[in-house]
């Protein structure tokens, strides 16, 4: 995983429809969407999913559902974000099979040794930052934790949590491979603009290393 990975909250999108935010971050280049609906009916979800589907496989964007194995599976999807209150790895990829990408949040030391052995697609560092965007989360990595994981790690890791243009540099440089955010994108007034702004972050800092 490298590059802007979008996480949608729809609750956040300022009235707008999740669809046209999506549109324009598609636009704006970013990497991957994980359609992440946590209030929405089981039909809703699934609806949101299938809609947007067939756009996402056409700019060869993978569409990733949070939390919902059936749902990534009705739909098509092309994997799945698990949390640690969620199905385990090995369960989820049993159902989702071999060429699906899952993704683990890890939120203790504890969660990125355990996941050291499983064959996962990458590590959400979950949270970097303290964010309002979901409080129910353990102490922040913050870059210390970041860079820490890094050092160890032999997965590509998505940095999540209080993340933006202003400090997508810092987590790039601590080892991220790629940058996830919900309100920087989702509640931004210009939505385009903001994810094309990230996405000139990310690239201008990755051809800085090489
Ligand atoms: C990329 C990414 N990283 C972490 C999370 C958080 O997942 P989880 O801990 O399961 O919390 P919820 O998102 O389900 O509230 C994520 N969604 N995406
Ligand atoms: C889904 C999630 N997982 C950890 S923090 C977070 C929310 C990140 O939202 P924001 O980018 O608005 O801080
Ligand atoms: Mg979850």
């Amino acid at each position: 995983m490298h590059g802007i990975y979008l996480v949608t909250d729809q609750t956040l999108c300022l009235g707008r429809p999740l669809a046209s935010i999506v549109a324009d971050a598609v636009r704006a280049g970013i990497a991957c969407v994980q359609l992440r609906e946590k209030t929405a009916s089981t039909r809703k979800f699934l609806n949101q999913a299938l809609a947007l589907k067939p756009v996402l496989a056409s700019a060869g964007i993978p569409l990733i559902i949070n939390d919902r194995v059936d749902i990534a599976l009705a739909a098509g999807a092309d994997g799945v974000h698990l949390g640690q209150s969620d199905m385990p790895y090995d369960a989820a990829r049993r159902l989702m099979g071999s060429n699906a990408i899952i993704g683990l949040s890890v939120e203790t030391w504890a969660d990125v040794e355990a996941a050291q052995n499983l064959d996962v697609a990458y590590l959400g560092v979950s949270p970097v930052f303290a964010t309002p965007t979901k409080t129910d989360t353990r102490s922040p990595w913050g870059l210390d934790g970041l860079a820490r994981i890094r050092a160890y790690s032999r997965h590509s890791l998505v940095a999540i949590g209080g993340l933006n243009a202003a400090n997508a540099k810092e987590i790039i440089r601590a080892g991220a491979d790629a940058v996830a955010v919900v309100s920087a994108i989702c509640s931004a007034e210009d939505p385009f603009t903001a994810a094309r702004n990230l996405v000139h972050c990310f690239d201008s800092s990755t051809d800085k290393e090489t």
